[in-house]
């Protein structure tokens, strides 16, 4: 039945009782594809009937259907036509594994970041008013997005509203991890309290169609601080922010689902429709671990194992840190924004409960929260994805940096992260972390000084960044392993003519940089930075004096990034060199792999190689 889809709306020509078929049909889909390409499988084998249901009733591309994260938009693609290009899911030049806008028409907002949907939703809304236009909204958010203060914000804005706008509450119970927090338990409230109410499945409540009493009973209801109002008129918190609130709906139920959504779609107001789903639903593997497919690699599909085995990666180094510190130090403490998994913080979790905090998806909390535990004593350490803390900009700024508070923020996906693609590149970092007073950034060349700097991390002042990146932990230059000392970098190999100035991973190929330049007769100096704030500036005007070319590297954007540091440094100080910045470009860099990546942004050893043979050759002429 999947083959008669190929465009918009053609699920419209499916007979309704052989939905479920169709269902089935996308699972087996969806799991044989990603068994080969890896990709967000859990979370998409939780939403194939509600995107059914959601494509019955709502005409794209007129309609607007809103993904938060948009992680879960797999059905949404095949439902749109996009099922023959799932071979190139998530790599270069193939379809992106969130919503794109230049990939569809029917991708209404481009996602990746958690907890916009609401807010986007209600900007289309308020829009169609304005511009008078006829077309309906749907902003579907998971429980865990909804964990993001965002969210909330764009709720209490959306009370107002005459005209319709749905939010779908996709509640599986799950973030990444088992979902967390006091909205959590009010779902799973609701969840249950249904067993005694039923369902609201319109919107007017079963008590209101009471003849002669019910309207009154539901107002007095609604005034009354009593708990048990919970159990008669369900989802009152969200009534009581002005959406009327149906469900909870089974998830699963297409024909249910159908006629809620219609329902709700009817409404003149904002509507959240909660519906209940189960994350992995039909791949045992995935329901038995859906933290594990909440993203993943390639696997076999009859075991689940992923088919290639990875070497440790600087998480699982960080991860081993964490847990020895535990032990070590009483007073260090460990906070994530729901990403205990990807950070590695689980086993710290494990075996510290109490020093281990998962806000969910709050990185601005998370940030302000860790002032306060610092301000209370505590050492905190924050682990989080470069990409992420853009949410938290200001609390750094304002409650962290303001007040030299000594958290730690261990920075993990910093720099090109391969298949998540533009909306997760950690590549500002650097850029958004150095302008900050007071802050000490550092960066590791390998995984053993991860390990060093996360030890003098604890023992500094003030706030500390640590910034690694994606994947496996480089093993190289083990022998180079001097104590860390403030602000210092250590000189891996000496020559003369160009120093290579490299920061973190990038240490490795200017390694290879340097061997390249070797065999061609050119010496060259080879520095791991250790440090982009404070750097050192000393080894600097050392270098100027017989290095008349300086070759900085990094996986951050080259504007305000550690380049134009040294760069504007040189001029400073009146240093005779020429400064070559081997950084990212001034755009967003798509999904693919990192190697790609590197190509694409210039920082793969051949193109930094034939930057500075272009350098030289300009000097040459000068000369
Ligand atoms: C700002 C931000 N922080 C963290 C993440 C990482 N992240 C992606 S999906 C996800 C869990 C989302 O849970 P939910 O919305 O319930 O969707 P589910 O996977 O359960 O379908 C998290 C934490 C993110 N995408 N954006
Ligand atoms: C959708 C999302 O934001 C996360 O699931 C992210 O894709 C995880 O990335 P890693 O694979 O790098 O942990
Ligand atoms: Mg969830």
């Amino acid at each position: 039945m999947l083959e008669k889809i190929v465009k918009p709306n053609d699920i419209k020509k499916i007979p309704e009782e052989r939905l479920p078929e169709l269902a089935e049909e996308i699972r087996e889909f969806l799991i044989r594809s990603l068994s080969c390409t890896g990709g967000h499988l859990a979370s998409n084998l939780g939403v194939v009937e509600l995107t059914i249901a959601l494509h019955r009733v709502y005409n794209l591309p007129k309609d607007k259907i809103i993904w938060d994260v948009g992680h879960q938009a797999y059905t949404h693609k095949i439902l749109t036509g996009r099922k023959e290009q799932f071979d190139g899911l998530r790599k270069e030049g193939g379809i992106s594994g969130f919503p794109r806008r230049e990939e569809s028409a029917c991708d209404s907002f481009d996602t990746g970041h958690s907890s916009t949907s609401i807010s986007a939703g209600l900007g289309y809304v308020k829009a169609r008013e304005l511009k008078n236009k006829k077309y309906s909204v749907v902003s579907v958010i998971g429980d865990g997005a909804l964990t993001g203060g965002l969210a909330y914000e764009a709720m209490n804005n959306a009370a107002e509203l005459k005209t319709n706008f749905v939010i779908v509450l996709n509640d599986n119970e799950m973030s990444i991890s088992k979902n967390v927090g006091g909205i959590s338990d009010y779902l799973g409230g609701l969840r249950t309290s249904s067993a005694y109410t039923g369902f609201k499945m319109g919107v007017s409540s079963a008590l209101e169609k009471i003849p002669g009493i019910g309207p009154e009973l539901v107002n007095a209801l609604r005034k009354t601080k009593s708990s048990i109002k919970q159990m008669v008129i369900p989802g009152m918190l969200f009534e009581n922010m002005g959406l009327t609130y149906l469900g909870p709906v089974n998830g699963h139920n297409i024909r249910q689902l159908t006629k809620v959504l219609a329902e709700a779609k009817r409404f003149e107001g904002p509507v959240l429709v909660h519906v209940v789903t189960e994350k992995g639903r039909g791949y045992a593997p995935a329901m038995r671990h859906p933290a594990r497919f909440h993203g993943t690699s390639a696997f076999e599909i009859e075991t689940g194992l992923p088919v290639k085995r990875s070497n440790p990666t600087y998480t699982d180094i960080f991860s081993t840190v964490m847990r020895k510190m535990g032990d070590r130090e009483p007073d260090v403490v460990a906070v994530t924004a729901s990403m205990s998994e990807g950070t590695g913080l689980k086993r710290f979790a494990n075996m510290f409960p109490r020093r281990f905090f998962d806000v969910g998806i709050a990185e601005g909390h998370a940030v302000t929260f860790a002032a306060g535990l610092a301000l209370g004593g505590l050492i905190p350490v924050f682990a989080v994805y470069s990409s992420f803390l853009q949410r938290g900009y200001d609390q750094l700024l304002h409650d962290v940096c303001m007040q030299k508070l000594h958290v730690i923020f261990a920075i993990d996906r910093a720099g090109l992260v391969g298949s998540d693609g533009k909306t997760h590149q950690g590549c500002f970092d650097l850029s958004y972390l150095s302008m900050m007073p007071d802050m000490t950034i550092m960066a590791p060349k390998n995984k053993w000084e991860l390990s060093d700097m996360m030890k003098f991390a604890v023992h500094c002042q003030g706030p500390v960044a640590l910034r690694y990146p994606r994947g496996e932990a480089y093993t190289g230059l083990e022998e180079f392993r001097a104590p860390i000392e403030a602000g210092k970098a250590e000189v891996i190999r000496e020559g003369s003519q160009i120093a290579l100035l490299a920061v973190g991973n990038m240490v490795k190929i200017a390694e290879e940089v340097a061997d390249r330049l070797q065999e061609r007769g050119v010496s060259a100096t080879l520095v791991n930075m250790r440090f982009v704030k404070p750097f050192d500036r000393d080894l600097l005007k050392k270098l100027a004096e017989n290095h008349p070319v300086f070759v900085t590297m990094e996986e951050n954007v080259e504007s305000g990034g550690f380049g134009q540091q040294v760069l504007a440094f040189c001029g400073e100080a009146g240093l005779d060199v020429s400064v070559c910045i081997a950084a990212v470009p001034d755009c967003f860099i798509g999904h693919g792999s990192v190697d790609w990546q590197r190509k694409q942004t210039g920082l793969d050893a051949d193109s930094i190689l034939e930057r500075i043979d272009k350098l030289r050759e300009r000097q040459e002429n000068r000369k």
